[in-house]
């Protein structure tokens, strides 16, 4: 199946002459969720605002659906929607109108029937005559997303969609994302939050210094880049790692209780048996054990880590 959106080759170079862009090539799945990680001033910005028409590329090229973001630009951006950090609407509007309004941006005629069935699946039905004022902060973020939906597009991106949020907030714009999902939106998210393309992407792309260091299905890369821990806990604690373990890749905690074993979930052969072995032959007895996978989060600090 052909990708939805395709981007090749997109550099970008400021005016200032710093280049936010090298040379990204990406191309994404229809239905997917892809989230876009990246520190600070990495470019993911620059690479929505690109592919949303915002901003110019220096070079290279995107296509939606098959169309040329800058040839046939109309086509590419009706079936893009962009929900960007801020409301930035009128505060004095109702939820009905600055919704209904975003359609006709796009051009497309008014369709009451579609903007209410975009406010009734984001749970602001109840809301619509509403003024955006009044809302609460989660509120204000379904509009923001329903005016991204107004035009029905087929590929939907998110600025950071949970930053500053509260816990409880960023599980309910989860849940509203997954759902647009299974409606068939494709979505590309952009996170600083490990946490948010663990727990909903398909795949993950990394982006670090205006370049794509990594694009991996999300399971694929956690069991490919993890490391696994197994630690024992001692029945009776032990000052040093016997001389006897010393082949195996062991660490002592301080307090002596606990033996911690790292190995590589990729290797041929973890080494655990062996470890067991010599544990045994070492005469340590352990009274509980329990494994631990690295989280994306430790992956990622270790992709964009500059070496020193
Ligand atoms: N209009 C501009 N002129 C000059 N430099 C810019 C401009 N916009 C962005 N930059 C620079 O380009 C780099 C990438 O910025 P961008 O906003 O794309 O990063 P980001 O990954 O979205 O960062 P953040 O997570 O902080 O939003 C930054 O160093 C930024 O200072």
């Amino acid at each position: 199946m052909a990708p939805i959106l395709s981007i090749s080759g997109l550099s970008k170079t400021y005016d200032t002459g710093f280049q936010a862009l090298k040379s990204v090539s990406l191309d994404i799945e229809k239905g997917e969720v892809f989230a876009l990680l990246g520190p600070n001033g990495a470019g993911k910005t620059t690479l929505i605002s690109i592919v949303c028409g915002i901003v110019n590329a220096s070079s290279g090229s995107v296509t939606v659906d098959g169309n040329d973001i800058v040839r046939d630009y109309r086509a590419a951006r009706s079936l893009i929607g962009l929900v960007p950090q801020e409301l930035t609407t009128d505060a004095f509007e109702t939820v009905w109108a600055t919704v209904s309004f975003s359609r006709g941006l796009f051009g497309k005629p008014k369709a009451p029937a579609i903007v209410e069935k975009v406010l009734r699946d984001l749970s602001l039905w109840d809301k619509k005559d509403n003024k955006l004022v009044t809302l609460s902060g989660g509120m204000k973020r379904r509009v923001l997303i329903a005016k991204a939906l107004a035009h029905e597009p087929r590929v939907l991106f998110l600025d950071e969609p949970t930053a500053g949020v509260d816990v409880e907030l960023r599980r309910d714009m989860w849940r509203v994302i997954r759902e647009l999902r299974d409606t068939g939106v494709t979505i590309i998210l952009t996170t600083h939050y490990i946490e948010e393309a663990e727990e909903m992407a398909d795949r993950v792309g990394v982006i670090n210094k205006g370049e794509i260091i990594l694009v991996e299905d999300k399971a694929e890369l956690m069991r490919k880049l993890g490391r696994k821990q197994l630690t024992l806990h001692l029945a009776d604690p032990l000052s040093a790692v016997p001389a006897g373990l010393s082949a195996h890749n062991l660490e002592l905690s301080s307090d002596g209780s606990e033996l911690v074993y790292t190995y590589d979930t990729q290797g041929e052969r973890t080494g655990i048996t062996a470890l067991l072995q010599d544990l045994n032959a070492a005469g340590i007895r352990f009274r509980d054990l329990q494994t631990r996978q690295s989280s994306l989060e430790e992956i990622f600090v270790n992709l964009v880590r500059t070496p020193s």
